[in-house]
């Protein structure tokens, strides 16, 4: 893997990790994974099949057939497939499976950007900077509420912030790889950055880190 450069962005829902991970993608040169979309497309797997949620077996299998460069982004950005798939995250042996796909997508090269709530911590610990992004739960909800919207689906923004709490709370207490800051992240509060903002504030950290300032 000599030369890879690996970014890991980390955090709750909707603190705006996908956003902040594409951007600094095209900026350094570097491929995407939103990892999330991994658990996602794993639970809408076992969804479609009419499998239980419970079933590690047949997620397991799902993880394998899983095509990363082919994501139905609208279809899984449903907040439904959201609380289903951090359901199946509890799963130790779904996530060795796609721990390992993640990985090995992370150490080819030039290197990649990766979000997702273990990437500073399990799936890429010597990654060059680790970004641990966060935002007020009623600005993620508002922020998410709006983008669920755009996607021509009604919701509510007090069942998002639900959604959000409830996935967060479980995200944060599984034993398997809980949500939590790496001890070198950097932490980034967006809840009063514009994209922009928290693009430049995250672009000093990795410059800095890059350099070994
Ligand atoms: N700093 C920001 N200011 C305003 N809106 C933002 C900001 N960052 C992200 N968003 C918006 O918030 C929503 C959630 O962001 P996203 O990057 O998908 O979060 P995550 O990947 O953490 O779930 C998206 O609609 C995105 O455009
Ligand atoms: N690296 C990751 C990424 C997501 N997940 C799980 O997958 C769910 C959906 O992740 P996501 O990143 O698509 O969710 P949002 O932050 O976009 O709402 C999370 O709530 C986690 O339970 C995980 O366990 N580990």
């Amino acid at each position: 893997m000599a030369g890879a450069l690996v970014i890991a962005i980390d955090g709750p829902a909707a603190s705006g990790k996908g956003t902040l991970a594409r951007l600094l993608a095209t900026h350094y040169g570097l491929r995407h994974l939103d990892t999330g979309l991994t658990y996602r497309a794993v639970a809408n797997a076992l969804l479609e099949l009419g499998d239980e949620l419970g079933d590690e077996a047949a997620a397991i299998r799902a993880a394998h057939d899983l095509d990363f460069a082919t994501f139905d982004r609208d279809h899984l950005a449903l907040p439904e497939i959201g609380e289903a798939a951090s359901r199946i995250a509890v799963m130790p042996e779904l996530r060795k499976v796609l721990v390992s796909r993640q990985r090995a997508f992370a150490e080819d090269e030039p290197g990649a950007v990766l979000d997702g709530r273990d990437i500073g911590t399990v799936v890429c610990p010597d990654a060059v900077a680790k970004l641990y992004v966060i935002a007020s739960p009623e600005v993620r909800a508002r922020r998410r509420t709006q983008e669920v919207r755009a996607r021509g689906v009604p919701v509510e923004q007090a069942a998002i912030l639900a959604d959000i709490l409830k996935r967060d709370e479980r995200d944060m207490a599984r034993a398997d790889s809980p949500l939590k800051p790496a001890p070198d992240a950097y932490l980034l509060d967006t809840s009063e950055l514009s994209i922009e903002a928290a693009f430049r504030a995250a672009q000093d950290y990795i410059d800095r880190a890059m350099t070994g300032r």
